[in-house]
């Protein structure tokens, strides 16, 4: 049974940072001390972008999705300027900053975090929503360095022709969106390749390089890209077989978290650890 909210239910913290529409803020509910951020978007910017459908959508489906990798929504209330929504806090912020710190992560840890991605993805996908919009500036980390996809604004039920306003890097669009054509959650697919390649790399494979945002499309339309000598065989297996310009060529989540480069990063399993600890 959803509770009513009101914004005298928090005491607000500091500013976490900011998106389109509007800014993110630590917040603690009163009688529970239970952390929370507290997304506050600006009802007439969303008016003047036309993006109170987007933000019904996020609402509806992220209230509803229940995964570890998922950051949850709690509820949301509004007042006459601002809407306003409950979510949970993931403490050690956006997964791009800790990206951009360390130039790229190791095997290990970007294989465990395409891992959870594609069970986040897996479970997504199951209910007919995709994301539309996986980057590592939509990715948060917990205080245990689990990640949570945020930001559900641009995800639909799939099918979808909806055409994406293209604001923000079109680095992570897969051929199909940037030729407008009908797109089904096998999008999320190519974006994961595209996350899996940039955590790795440090850059993105289609990046917009200087010589502006077309040639990217030409290079996403022509899947080309290069993969630097540093990166494992089977690393650079998973993000060929994610990276297909075909849709229906690219690897399913079930075989994505079959494949060697994620099995062999895994943590063991407790029962081979407690088993073990006999012998
Ligand atoms: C992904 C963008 C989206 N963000 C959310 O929804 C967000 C939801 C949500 N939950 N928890 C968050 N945590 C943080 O943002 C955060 C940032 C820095 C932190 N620091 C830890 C200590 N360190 C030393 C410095 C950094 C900790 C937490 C965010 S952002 C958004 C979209 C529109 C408008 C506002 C925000």
């Amino acid at each position: 049974t959803p509770r009513l909210w009101a914004l005298n239910n928090f005491d607000i913290g500091t500013g976490l940072g900011k998106g389109q529409f509007g800014r993110v803020y630590i917040a603690r509910e009163k009688t529970s001390s239970f952390i929370v951020a507290l997304k506050v978007l600006k009802i007439s910017e969303l008016i003047k972008n036309n993006a109170e459908k987007q933000l019904v959508r996020e609402v509806e489906i992220q209230a509803n999705l229940r995964h570890p990798n998922i950051l949850r929504l709690y509820g949301h209330f509004h007042d006459e300027k601002y809407v306003f929504l409950i979510l949970e806090y993931a403490a050690k912020g956006e997964l791009f900053r800790h990206l951009k710190k360390c130039t790229r992560f190791t095997e290990k840890r970007t294989s465990r975090y395409i891992a959870q991605m594609a069970g986040a993805l897996g479970y997504i996908h199951k209910k007919h929503v995709i994301h539309r919009d996986i980057k590592p500036e939509n990715l948060l980390l917990d205080m245990n360095d689990q990640l949570k996809i945020a930001d559900f604004g641009w995800s639909v039920h799939a099918p979808s022709q909806r055409r994406k306003t293209l604001c923000g890097t079109k680095d992570y669009l897969p051929p199909e969106m940037v030729e407008n054509q009908p797109h089904d959650e096998k999008i999320d697919l190519w974006s994961l390749g595209v996350l899996c390649y940039e955590l790795l790399t440090g850059n993105a494979p289609f990046e917009e390089s200087a010589n502006g945002r077309d040639t990217t499309y030409k290079r996403i339309a022509k899947v080309e890209f290069t993969i630097p000598d540093h990166v494992s065989a089977d690393a650079r297996d998973l993000i060929g077989s994610l990276l297909q310009r075909d849709p229906n060529k690219r690897l399913p989540i079930k075989d994505v978290l079959n494949h060697p480069w994620i099995l062999k990063h895994q943590k063991p399993s407790n029962v081979l650890r407690t088993t073990n600890k006999f012998f």
